[in-house]
């Protein structure tokens, strides 16, 4: 029998399919259309350059045990990347380019060639003359790295952002992620590389979201029948920063477009800055994908900040506003706010309008009084030292017993609500609390926690210990 580039690619996918997960098979193999065989040379079409970036990276060896499978040792493969002109002025055009299995493939030439010749593999989602459209930046112009101080806790993060807002799109920290706890400058810091890019490249269309919005207004276009008008939009952006991107967990929908959102502008050169309270190795409920995408560039976290940078913040808060207060005030401000600099800022705010609507000087006494409000605030926050205490007495047994390697039932359920209850009322991450209970790796924890959602559903004696224990640890 003949062979032809279809039944070829037919062949080489029957064995990919039981080679790899069903997923991955769907995602990577199921779009590409095989396009010519000519002696022993098979030439597939892909749909974009990432795309076949990512089967170079991560396929190759298999696309070559299968293609030598069908067409014997002297196999070569050439993909067709279909593109269209991300900035929809040109007609979509190809690349042919060869496999980088050098030893097995000449080496070619990359040859382009314009073809207008098939409409519809066009993109239909550009809409000619879209990126005429003037798009509100939503920047904050205060939020801009002169005001974002620097110190040991944001050191990393900070440069790396300068890096980013100096060249766009042109570093490997694309995308930028940006993660630690709540106040302590995800938003300034991201807005703060627009408002730079802005400055510095006046051309470039930059768009701040929060991933709330994005979501908000995704269900929108789903709604009104815009989808594709929603994705072009974001499509043409080329610094696009989304915050709080955690809060995309669990909404499969949203996912999926930001995944294909995202793709689009990676691949094209443009910037994605990304902030989350969470490391990626912590977000629950975010499709494998996006997360693995999430990791491509650099993940930098912002600390709790160190006296020196409390210090450097208060002052530098004082000297804005045209206020000025004892060193003795700040350097007691600075030493009992730690853990926040938003609460900083707020504790710093208090004392400035005490003393510009009383007319008097803030005194240690005042200070004192405000600064209680914050500390109170943060010695409510609870432990996982309290929540283990709490837990095992309740189910009276030991920390130990808790913590033990035991597999009896009631044991390790009780191990299972102190881990739930850690990561719902603590800011740990699930690798410190699998630590400090038990010795535990963070997989654990998260099936600790899945376990305790599914069983607080369907168990009404688990749900009223969790109910308990719910009241005991607030107590
Ligand atoms: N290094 C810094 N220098 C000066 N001000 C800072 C710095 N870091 C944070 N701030 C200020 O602290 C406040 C809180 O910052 P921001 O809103 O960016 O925190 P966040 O991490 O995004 O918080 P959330 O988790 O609640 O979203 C802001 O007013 C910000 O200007």
């Amino acid at each position: 029998m003949n062979k032809t580039a279809e039944s070829v690619w037919e062949n080489c996918l029957s064995f990919i399919e039981d080679n790899i997960t069903p997923q991955a098979y769907k995602t990577w193999f199921e779009p590409i259309k095989a396009v010519k065989l000519t002696d022993n040379a098979l030439s597939i079409q892909v749909p974009s350059k990432f795309f076949y970036e990512w089967l170079e990276e991560h396929y190759v060896k298999l696309l070559r045990v299968a293609l030598n499978k069908s067409l014997g040792n002297q196999a070569k493969l050439v993909y067709v990347i279909k593109m269209e002109n991300a900035r929809g002025k040109k007609p979509a055009f190809t690349e042919k380019i060869p496999s980088s299995q050098r030893s097995k493939v000449n080496s070619q030439d990359i040859s382009m060639a314009l073809n207008t010749k098939n409409p519809e593999l066009k993109n239909p989602f550009v809409i000619p003359g879209i990126r005429n459209l003037k798009i509100d930046s939503q920047l904050n112009s205060n939020y801009n790295f002169e005001n974002f101080l620097e110190g040991d806790s944001n050191r990393l993060a900070r440069s790396a952002a300068k890096a980013v807002s100096a060249k766009p799109g042109g570093t490997s920290f694309n995308p930028l992620l940006i993660f630690g706890g709540v106040g302590l400058g995800k938003t300034h810091l991201a807005h703060a590389i627009g408002v730079e890019v802005k400055d510095k490249h006046p051309n470039k269309t930059v768009l701040y979201i929060s991933a709330e919005k994005f979501t908000q207004q995704y269900i929108e276009s789903v709604r009104k029948n815009t989808r594709n008008d929603f994705i072009h939009f974001y499509q043409v952006i080329d610094v696009l920063i989304v915050d709080d991107i955690q809060l995309l967990s669990g909404k499969k929908g949203t996912q999926d477009v930001f995944f294909h959102i995202f793709n689009h502008l990676h691949q094209n050169g443009k910037q994605v800055i990304l902030t989350s309270d969470k490391a990626p190795v912590d977000m629950q409920e975010i499709e494998k994908r996006l997360l693995s995408r999430f990791k491509w560039g650099l993940s930098a976290e912002l600390l709790k900040p160190d006296y020196l940078t409390r210090k450097k913040i208060i002052t530098c808060k004082l000297y804005r506003d045209g206020v000025e207060i004892s060193d003795s005030i700040v350097d007691f401000v600075a030493k009992n706010i730690k853990s926040n600099i938003r609460e900083l800022e707020g504790a710093i705010i208090s004392l400035i309008a005490h003393s510009s609507f009383n007319k008097e000087e803030v005194d240690l006494a005042l200070a004192k009084k405000i600064v209680e409000n914050y500390v109170h605030n943060s010695k409510k926050e609870i432990s996982i030292d309290h929540i283990q205490k709490v837990v095992s007495s309740y189910f009276q047994m030991d920390i130990d017993t808790l913590q033990s390697k035991t597999r009896k039932r009631h044991i390790v359920q009780a191990r299972q609500i102190a881990m739930f209850f850690a990561k719902k009322m603590t800011k740990a991450s699930l690798a410190s609390i699998g630590k400090q209970i038990g010795d535990r790796d963070h997989a654990t924890v998260l099936h600790a926690c899945k376990t305790v959602n599914n069983l607080t559903s369907t168990d009404k004696q688990f749900k009223k210990f969790v109910e308990d224990l719910d009241k005991r640890l607030v107590e």
